[in-house]
């Protein structure tokens, strides 16, 4: 497990995961997982969200890396702790501890690779079998690389009712707005988990992706 701590976030080797809130004087303490196939720009995203940065090389996550971070919602400081896994452990069994007391989850994809796109209902599935009901999101990456990409491209968030959100951890298009529309809602969720219910209803009652992926454009 390699832990970074960053923002605001005190240097502190010896602690567990679960961030110690009174200890970094937050008002709330949220967890979001970031779920999707090996490559799809996962650890880009963190970087470029947390550092503003972007180093082109690959290093796959080596199992987990969880990222702290001290963000601000309205008057409040969240403790944040992103969790990061590395995407080719996806059909070995991930360990139920990566979802549990999660409140809220990214599903990433590239757009470059149509099997990302459709393996995101795997991802998706799993996610539900351990948190029914927190909120969560598609994300499309990598649209430096494909401007010509657009929503009807991509069914699977628009049927399912997710968030849906193009981005770009190269140039950093939509990075910071995915991410603290997502924390918001993470603490939303932990407020007040039963104001997700109909949402959640909604998304199962269309639990599908188009079955030949007929829908989807891509080059
Ligand atoms: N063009 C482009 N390349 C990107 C972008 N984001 C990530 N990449 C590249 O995609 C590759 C994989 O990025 P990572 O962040 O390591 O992917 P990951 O999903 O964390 O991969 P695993 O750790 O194996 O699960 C790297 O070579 C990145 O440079 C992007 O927005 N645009």
């Amino acid at each position: 497990i390699h832990f970074h701590y960053l923002g605001d976030m005190a240097v502190d080797a010896g602690s567990i995961p679960e961030l110690d809130q009174k200890k970094y004087d937050a008002d709330e303490q949220v967890k979001i997982i970031c779920l999707g196939d090996s490559a799809v720009g996962k650890s880009k995203l963190m970087e470029r969200f947390l550092m503003d940065e972007y180093r082109p090389q690959q290093l796959s996550t080596y199992a987990l890396t969880l990222y702290k971070h001290a963000a601000t919602v309205g008057d409040k400081t969240i403790a944040v702790d992103f969790w990061d896994t590395a995407g080719q452990e996806r059909f070995q069994n991930m360990h139920p501890s990566y979802y549990h007391k999660a409140h809220a989850c990214i599903m990433v994809f590239d757009v470059q690779r149509k099997l990302t796109y459709k393996n995101l209902v795997n991802w998706y599935k799993e996610l539900r079998e351990y948190r029914p009901e927190i909120p969560c999101c598609v994300v499309a990456n990598k649209i430096d690389a494909d401007m010509k990409v657009t929503q009807r491209s991509f069914n699977f968030g628009k049927k399912q009712g997710l968030p849906f959100y193009f981005v770009s951890a190269a140039d950093g298009t939509n990075v910071v707005k995915m991410f603290r529309d997502m924390i918001k809602r993470a603490v939303e969720y932990k407020q007040n988990p039963s104001d997700f219910m109909d949402e959640v209803m909604q998304e199962l009652e269309s639990l599908s992706l188009p079955g030949k992926y007929s829908n989807c454009r891509f080059r």
